[in-house]
């Protein structure tokens, strides 16, 4: 269903509670990567614009409800005000008394930045109490935090119950092309996943066999699967655990008429560091003693034919060690793959966007999630609860 947004609903004058998530790489005050900033400006540009008094909220890492000064917002409240162009107050505090004083006595088109919410103990319990302190600062709710949809928080979840809640324009964007490609994907599509675990992507994989044209799997996952195919993998990351269900998955493409494709061949190395030997052998040539760190050359080459000729493109997950260097170019070859082809291409977030990010091709992509587990449970058909909460559509706002 969808829901409605900040488009859809009357703002000027009013106190909007806007859920963003600036969680940002940060390192001694400077902030590393500000993607996700930037993606929350077109949403609170809009707001200021309407004349909306505007109250941001946001967590970063994971202060586990205690205050860590290292984890406080004031480097954030600077750089949103130089990217909007106009002062950003920053709150001390994620509630309290002189908070309500600072928000009452914001004008029309004014930011306030709340401090970090994950300070306060209430707000990853989903606490009802803070819940409705922070209702109790606006008119309205807005939730533009697609990286925190999946999580059931105060500021995500529960203040959405006591306020007409809508969506921003990242989460609504986030949303329609994630959700076009599941349920009404351009054909031929495929997803290509990677990583370490089977395990992290069951869910996914058992969700896409029923949408995909084709699956490429490539990354530390991959080893499972080509044991499962009875081949030796010599020390490459295996799941023991996971062989049956890697069988499975393997038949289930079969019967649904998926074609799913592993590597043909890999870069293995003898030991897991930047120094270590290595060599490119097929598949089933993997040394005893060798581990599988990267896809080789023709697997790139397989999977690129496969790539240019789709109308959709789904990536989610390395497709090996991309940190170091000597295993870096199967995910750069599928980097530069999805950056030519002139089907519709959509990164997930987590390692994948950072990929990409690192080998320059970032903007050559269609659509780079800001969520890393959220767009994963959002492909793995999950409900999320930071949009579950929000109205439908067909709703009115009183
Ligand atoms: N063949 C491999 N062997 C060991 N580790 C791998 C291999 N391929 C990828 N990885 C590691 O997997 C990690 C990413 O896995 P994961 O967190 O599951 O991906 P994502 O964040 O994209 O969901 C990367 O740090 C990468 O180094
Ligand atoms: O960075 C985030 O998640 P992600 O790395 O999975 O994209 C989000 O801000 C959520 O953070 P959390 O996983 O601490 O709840």
């Amino acid at each position: 269903m969808r829901k409605m947004t900040v488009k859809d609903i009357e703002l000027k004058g009013k106190r909007v509670f806007c859920r963003v998530d600036f969680n940002v790489p940060i390192s001694k005050g400077e902030i590393s990567d500000d993607t996700r900033i930037q993606a929350a400006l077109p949403t609170i540009q809009y707001l200021v614009d309407q004349g909306a008094r505007v109250v941001l909220a946001s967590h970063l890492g994971r202060p586990g409800g205690e205050v860590v000064d290292e984890l406080r917002l004031d480097p954030v409240a600077q750089h949103l005000s130089n990217l909007l162009d106009q002062p950003v107050l920053k709150a001390d505090d994620v509630y309290s008394d002189e908070v309500v004083s600072n928000v009452n006595s914001l004008e029309n088109g004014q930011v306030l930045l709340l401090e970090n919410v994950r300070f306060h103990p209430g707000e990853k319990k989903n606490d009802e109490e803070l819940a409705k302190q922070f209702a109790s600062l606006a008119d309205v709710y807005v939730n533009d935090a697609f990286g925190a949809a999946h999580r059931a928080h105060a500021s995500t979840e529960g203040v959405a119950h006591h306020l007409p809640a809508v969506s921003g324009l990242l989460l609504e964007k986030e949303l329609r092309v994630l959700g076009e490609a599941l349920e009404n994907p351009d054909r031929p599509f495929t997803a290509i996943i990677g990583g370490a675990k089977v395990k992290d992507k069951i869910g996914v994989i058992d969700h896409l066999l029923d949408r995909v044209d084709h699956l490429l799997i490539g990354g530390g996952l991959s080893y499972t699967f080509i044991k499962a195919l009875g081949y030796e993998i010599g020390q490459s990351l295996l799941e023991e655990d996971k062989i049956d269900m890697a069988k499975g998955f393997i038949e289930q493409a079969k019967e649904k008429g998926v074609s799913l494709h592993l590597p043909i061949d890999c870069v293995v190395a003898d030991d897991f560091s930047r120094e270590a030997n290595t060599k490119v052998v097929p598949i089933e040539e993997i040394p005893s003693d060798w581990e599988a760190l990267d896809v080789g050359p023709k697997t790139v080459e397989k999977f690129d034919e496969i790539i240019q000729d789709s109308k959709l493109v789904m990536w989610n997950g390395p497709m090996g060690v991309f940190e170091y260097e000597a295993f870096s170019n199967g995910t750069k070859g599928v980097a530069a793959s999805l950056a030519r082809t002139e089907g519709y291409t959509v990164i997930g977030g987590g390692d994948s966007a950072s990929a990409v990010e690192k080998f320059g091709y970032a903007n050559q992509m269609d659509h780079i999630s800001t969520g890393g587990g959220a767009s994963l449970e959002f492909m793995e058909g999950k409900v999320l609860p930071g949009v579950a909460a929000l109205k439908d559509h067909e709703d009115e706002v009183k």
